[in-house]
């Protein structure tokens, strides 16, 4: 492939939570990077004036558009054996019944090769360009991951999980061996220097971490200027866990903020049941939150008020937090998150349903901001990389028909119609191609 192209056609892209842009015309690449962006009549000009030359072009077919890649803020890769099994227990049961005894599995450096390459092919596939991921408890392991996520070129963040506190499943480290291999496993993931792959500090809750321990991996978070990843306020049960086993904070929020993890590199998970002060004291650390509406539901954790959470000035992307989760694809994430956002309004929240506009930036731009990389990916914007995705609408044996039936008159109207198709009823069979840094990753699986 030529190091040049220009991809012509339809482009989606958000601008604001509630703003997209969506226009006829091109996006010229170069070695990754967005060059330059434009009308279908600039293109014209540049095709009259010979300046194409040397170019190679991707001209869209009516029906195709594209689009920026789909950003995962919150999964864990060591839990895809689980996925679609094991949804019957509230999360702490569910942990140590169901995926504390899978997780442990991962010192077998092969069984994890042989999930992990699984995991990011299934992920890419479905468009994720972007995925933040919990690995396991195991050093090893987790670099499996990495590996996996470097050899199928996808931009990542990659935690290995913490945990210092005694559970049944004997899954735990001591506060030694815990802060040595974290700072062994950023090493490693810096030392590759894969411009797509970070490590992430990855205190797994405030169940299974103490306070000793998250104060040391903050410490190594800002040494090496990782982003932090973790859960929040899932679940009842859990909160009340914490806020036994932590007496001397008044919430849940209260006890990270004592170890020092809540600043503008921590993304949060769930956040399901914080309190209005403990949301403005995320606001103010710069936290962002990862909205998993799948896994919520299905360990029957709450109905996250997202709204609220959008209002209070915190960033959110959307996590498919498979295996609480019961499905790896953004889509469905863009979906449940519209669901239960809807659900809340019809129980009387006014204006907490989140419409397809906002599901369409929480998946794109939002994503990208929540998990500092907006500078890079996220939105077309020149300068940024170019990782996208290429949809056929009406894809043959897809899951969307073509109709001899429109309202639509303007190309602003048809191609809002056709991205609506797509978010309410897509799925991997119209995601065509998929580009990370102009590079097409998408391979059958
Ligand atoms: O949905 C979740 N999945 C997990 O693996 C987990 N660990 C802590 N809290 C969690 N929540
Ligand atoms: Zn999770």
């Amino acid at each position: 492939m030529a190091s040049e192209t220009i991809y012509s056609g339809l482009i989606a892209t958000s601008t604001s939570l509630t703003q997209i842009n969506i226009f006829n015309g091109f996006i010229t690449v170069e070695n990754g990077k967005i060059k330059q962006i434009g009308t279908t009549s600039e293109l014209n000009q540049l095709r009259h004036s010979n300046r194409l030359n040397g170019y190679n072009i991707v001209q869209l077919h009516p029906g195709q558009f594209l689009m920026p890649g789909l950003v995962d803020c919150h999964t864990h890769a060591p839990q895809f054996p689980n996925i679609g099994l094991g949804l019957d227990r509230p999360l702490l049961e569910w942990l140590d019944k169901y995926t504390f005894p899978l997780e442990k599995k991962y010192s077998d450096t092969q069984f994890a090769a042989e999930v992990y390459n699984k995991v990011v092919r299934r992920l890419l596939n479905n468009g994720t360009t972007t995925a933040c991921y919990f690995g396991s408890l195991s050093l090893e392991g987790t670099l499996e991951l990495v590996q996996s996520v470097i050899a199928h070129r996808q931009r990542a963040l990659v935690g290995k999980v913490s945990m210092n506190r005694h559970n049944d499943a004997g899954y735990y480290n001591t506060t030694e061996t815990e802060i040595k291999e974290v700072e062994i496993f950023v090493r490693k993931v810096l030392e590759a220097k894969n411009d797509l792959v970070q490590p992430a500090i990855t205190p797994r809750f405030a169940v299974s971490c103490d306070e000793e321990l998250m104060t040391y991996l903050s410490k190594i978070a800002q040494k090496y200027d990782c982003m932090i990843q973790s859960h929040i306020s899932e679940n009842k049960g859990e909160i009340q866990y914490v806020l036994e086993t932590n007496p001397d904070s008044q919430s849940y929020s209260e006890v990270y903020d004592k170890s020092n993890i809540l600043n503008n590199k921590c993304i949060m998970a769930h956040a399901v049941h914080l309190s209005s002060q403990e949301m403005a004291l995320l606001s103010r650390r710069g936290v962002s939150v990862a909205h998993c509406a799948a896994s919520n539901t299905r360990l029957m954790s709450g109905l996250c008020p997202l709204r609220r959470i959008l209002a209070s000035g915190i960033n959110v992307g959307l996590g498919t937090d498979v295996s609480g989760g019961d499905s790896a694809s953004i889509l469905d994430a863009m979906r449940r998150a519209m669901d239960v956002s809807q659900h809340l309004q019809l129980q009387g929240q006014a204006d907490a349903a989140i419409s397809w506009r906002e599901a369409f930036y929480l998946a794109t731009l939002g994503g990208a901001k929540a998990l500092s990389l907006a500078d890079k990916i996220g939105s077309f914007e020149v300068g940024k990389e170019f990782d996208a995705l290429l949809i056929n609408v009406y894809k043959d044996g897809g899951p969307i028909d073509c109709h001899d039936y429109s309202v639509d008159t303007t190309e602003t109207e048809v191609g809002e119609s056709m991205l609506q198709k797509f978010i309410y009823l897509g799925d991997d069979r119209n995601i065509e191609k998929v580009y990370i840094k102009g590079v097409e990753v998408k391979h059958s699986l």
